[in-house]
């Protein structure tokens, strides 16, 4: 019998993911501050929708303050800036011997394992699209990777029942024993994404300017210097290799640079989830809180971080008020790699 699971940030991630769970008949518990959405989820009204699936399932669901138990898994899925504050949260009712799964962009699990112990958490890496659209209804725009391992690579009884378990979402997921291999990978994929978000552009028509392989070259290489400072190994997914973007050969780099246009051709999330904030949402991103331990690491060793210092300030004056979203940032970003 699979282990009930706790979903805490029900958002396009873990809504997603607890949905497809629910529907299989899972015992799922979806935890949220947004209580319109916890309502409609125990109203058996969570759609998803988009290309990818369109069902509607429900289930136990509860804002914080309402959750009791203790629990052997619980899946972490909100924003890099809340995870501090969740996770702290849910540390009361993570039980002595369960863990903390981060389905999430960043680094989460170093700050994870600080509140619940490295042995109570488990890595993930997810790169599927989704939008949370309102209360009840999330978009699933495009399938993609999704990871699970433990942060010392072992094979243990735990790691392999949870990736038996989430293969019910994403039939491809991969048990790693480098899942900080996709988490650096993500980083420097995520430098892309996060750059996309100064303009108004696609994810995919960003990629795919040639005006932008500059900035995109310089990013993704800038992240990878820190990672490889980190004795890190990153793992390329879903059309991103970070190998080509260590040397020179063009081609292989204009090679996995199409790859990432095509997939996000694919997808009906066409923005990414920072942009979302920023432009439809109009709310504090995650950008800082995601290139934090990025930036500590690089501090640690030495290693400069010019661009992910200008895109933390460029991100910060859109959330303010005080910069619009246009390509003039993405140059303005550009522009200090020939300082
Ligand atoms: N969406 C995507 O396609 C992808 C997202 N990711 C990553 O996945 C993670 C989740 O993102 P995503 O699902 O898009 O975000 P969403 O904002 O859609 O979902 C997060 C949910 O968690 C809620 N929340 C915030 N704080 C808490 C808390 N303390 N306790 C419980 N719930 C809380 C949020 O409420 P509120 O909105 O009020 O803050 C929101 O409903 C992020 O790290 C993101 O970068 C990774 C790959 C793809
Ligand atoms: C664009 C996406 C879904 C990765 O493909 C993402 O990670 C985000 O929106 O933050």
């Amino acid at each position: 019998m699979a282990e009930p699971i706790v979903i805490w940030g029900a958002g396009a991630i873990g809504g997603t993911i607890g949905a497809y769970l629910a529907r299989a008949g899972h015992d799922v518990t979806f935890v949220d501050v947004v209580p319109e959405h916890v309502a409609a989820i125990e109203a058996g009204k969570l759609t998803i929708e988009g290309p990818i699936d369109s069902f509607t399932t429900g289930g136990k669901a509860a804002t914080p303050d309402r959750v009791t138990g203790k629990h052997k898994l619980i899946i972490l899925a909100v924003k890099a800036h809340h995870t501090e504050a969740a996770t702290r949260a849910l540390a009361p009712y993570l039980a002595d011997d369960g863990a903390v799964v981060s389905c999430q962009n960043g680094l989460n699990e170093l700050v994870i394992a600080e509140i619940v112990g490295r042995e109570r958490t488990i890595g993930s890496f997810v790169n599927f699209g989704a939008d949370y659209q309102e209360p009840g209804r999330i978009l699933y725009g495009v399938r993609g990777a999704v990871v699970v391992g433990e942060l010392d690579g072992a094979t243990t009884p735990r790691i392999t029942a949870l990736h038996r378990q989430l293969r019910v979402f994403e039939p491809d997921a991969v048990l790693s024993d480098n899942v900080f291999g996709y988490l650096w990978g993500k980083a420097a994929y995520g430098a892309i994404l996060k750059t996309s978000a100064l303009t108004n552009d696609s994810i995919a028509d960003f990629i795919a300017d040639p005006a932008r392989k500059a900035l995109i070259l310089a990013f993704v290489r800038e992240i990878l210097s820190v990672a490889a400072a980190e004795k890190a190994r990153p793992l390329g997914f879903d059309g991103f290799d970070p190998l080509p973007f260590l040397g020179d050969d063009m081609a292989a780099i204009d090679a996995t640079i199409a790859r990432m246009v095509t997939y996000n051709r694919g997808s009906a999330k066409t923005h990414s989830g920072i942009w979302r904030d920023l432009a439809v949402r109009k709310r504090q991103t995650d950008v800082a809180a995601q290139l934090a331990p990025v930036r500590a690491a690089a501090k640690r060793h030495g290693v400069q971080t010019p661009l992910a210092d200008t895109l933390v300030e460029l991100i910060a004056g859109i959330e303010q008020g005080t910069l619009p979203q246009s390509g003039a940032l993405a140059d303005r970003l550009a522009a200090v790699i020939r300082r």
